[in-house]
């Protein structure tokens, strides 16, 4: 069993490539550990996301197994509940094989087409998906004709809000860190996408794409971005605080201009949320995004990294920015 182990400093990460080698025979774990009632896992898709950054920054010492999830397939069973064969979304961080009771996995879909990537379960149909979903729907509470930003936009979130925003009969703004990227957004449907890290100015670019201002800004990047994004939202206008990303690297926090003058002023709502406090909204999610990519109304890309010991190289090139679409690794 690979199990990497996280270093806390962000100066150290390449040390995971060592730790990666780090070897358990499969056939010890499963003569010792593998009894009644319970499944043997192998990790077939694993994720790599922003939250791995603050999280582990936060609760893990050197030495600790990388938090994460991943698409598993029970390759063992002594669970009747559990068939050898069904695949599953577990977190049980980054490892390429564990034991479960069956209690901590969720089954995919029962209408889950076999033309369909099981990646996607990590992604557009997954925690990313669900993310966009509440966000746009629940946090902004979005309506048709309105104007939407988000931040992030070609990434597993970003893309997934912009064309649920179109699904709702929304313009969506959207910006990204490459023309490449920006090209993506509008193929994807977005009506207006720029590159931030080209434009002379972040504040003539959203003025330009939306001169009346924004209803509804779905913010995965906060600091500047975010800053000054706020002076173009309209009256009443509405912010889901999604994510961070551009902060999560810091060590000493950064110091930003002050919020409430145009709060107030707009009268704008600012809320966070954790897209796992949303767990009762997941059922429906899951099967509406399901539903979408189906039709053909939602698309989707994916970063596909081969081989786990490439687990931190495709972490750390998804915090840089190399990902169109989610980024995942293919064990
Ligand atoms: N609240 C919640 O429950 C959840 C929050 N999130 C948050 O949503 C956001 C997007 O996550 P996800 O879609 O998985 O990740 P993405 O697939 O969007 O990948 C991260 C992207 O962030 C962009 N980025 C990196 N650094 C910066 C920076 N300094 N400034 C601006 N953009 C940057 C890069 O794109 P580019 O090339 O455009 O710079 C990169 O591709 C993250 O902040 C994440 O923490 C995600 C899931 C759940
Ligand atoms: O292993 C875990 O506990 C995490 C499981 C993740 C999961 O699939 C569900 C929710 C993901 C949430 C993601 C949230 C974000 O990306 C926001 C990230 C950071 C917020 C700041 C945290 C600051 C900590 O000091």
């Amino acid at each position: 069993m690979n199990e990497p182990r996280v270093l806390a400093s962000h100066g150290h990460l390449h040390h995971l490539h060592h730790a990666v080698l780090n070897l358990i025979p499969l056939f010890i774990l499963h003569k010792i550990y593998f009894s009644l009632g319970e499944l043997l896992l192998e990790s077939v898709f694993l994720s790599v996301d922003p939250y791995m950054r603050p999280y582990s920054k936060r609760d893990m010492k050197e030495g600790d197994v990388m938090i994460g999830t991943q698409v598993a397939r029970i390759v063992e069973s002594k669970n009747p509940a559990f068939a050898v064969g069904t695949f599953v979304v577990a977190n049980r961080g980054w490892r390429t094989h564990f034991i479960s009771d069956g209690k901590d996995l969720n089954l995919l879909p029962a209408s889950w087409p076999e033309s369909l990537p099981k990646s996607l379960a990590l992604g557009t149909v997954g925690m990313p998906g669900l993310t966009a979903y509440v966000g746009l729907f629940e946090i902004c509470k979005m309506k048709p004709g309105e104007t939407v930003l988000v931040n992030a936009a070609a990434g597993a979130v970003g893309s997934v809000v912009g064309q649920l925003a179109k699904i709702g009969g929304c313009k969506v703004v959207g910006c990204a860190g490459s023309d490449s990227k920006v090209a993506y957004l509008k193929n994807i449907g977005f009506d207006e996408a720029f590159n931030y890290k080209t434009v002379a100015s972040l504040d003539e670019a959203l003025r330009k794409a939306s001169p009346d201002g924004y209803d509804c800004f779905f913010d995965n990047v906060g600091g500047e971005f975010a800053s000054i994004a706020i002076n173009h939202m309209k009256k009443f206008g509405r912010i889901a605080v999604c994510g961070a990303i551009s902060q999560y690297n810091d060590s000493v926090p950064q110091k930003g201009p002050y919020i409430q003058i145009p709060m107030i002023f707009n009268e704008l709502s600012m809320k966070g949320f954790i897209v796992s406090s949303w767990h009762n909204h997941r059922e429906e999610g899951v099967k509406a995004l399901l539903k979408w990519v189906l039709e053909g109304k939602l698309k989707y890309h994916e970063q596909v990294t081969e081989r786990f010991e490439n687990m931190p190289a495709a972490f750390i090139g998804m915090l840089k920015g190399e990902n169109l679409g989610k980024a995942v690794v293919k064990v």
